[in-house]
């Protein structure tokens, strides 16, 4: 299906269960994939016959750098509602939140989860 990306989304933000990712913070990685059907758009070349991806940026940034919340499976809830919401084409989403050095010990890359939603009728 046809889909627009939004690649490596960096915030430092402050979503975390424990009490000093809450003070200290941390980066977050965000990357999205909106299914959509792009066939209107690549014929008629209109921007409002697609997603423009860089409003989409601005209001995922916003969400992640606002209101803080534990899981980042939530934060990523809160992602694909807003995009939902906003955009009537989107059909589904795909979200995946990274932390690219969670205070957890041991010996590993990063943590992340993704999240698959489809647009609920
Ligand atoms: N599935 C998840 N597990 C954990 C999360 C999370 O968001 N999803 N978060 C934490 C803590 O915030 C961690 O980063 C520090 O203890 C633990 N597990």
């Amino acid at each position: 299906m046809d889909n627009i990306k939004i690649n490596g989304i960096k915030t430092y933000a402050y979503h975390g269960v424990l009490e000093a990712e809450r003070i200290l913070g941390q980066f977050f990685i965000t990357d999205v994939v909106m299914y959509l059907d792009l066939s209107a758009a690549s014929k008629t070349d209109k921007l409002t016959e697609t997603v423009h991806y860089g409003e989409a940026y601005q209001m995922i940034e916003q969400i992640v750098k606002g209101e803080s919340v534990d899981l980042i499976e939530h934060l990523a809830e809160k992602v694909s509602t807003a995009l939902f919401d906003q955009y009537d084409k989107i059909i589904k989403t795909e979200v995946t939140i990274t932390k690219t050095n969670p205070p957890i010990e041991g010996n590993y890359d990063n943590v992340s989860i993704t999240l698959n939603r489809k647009r609920e009728d």
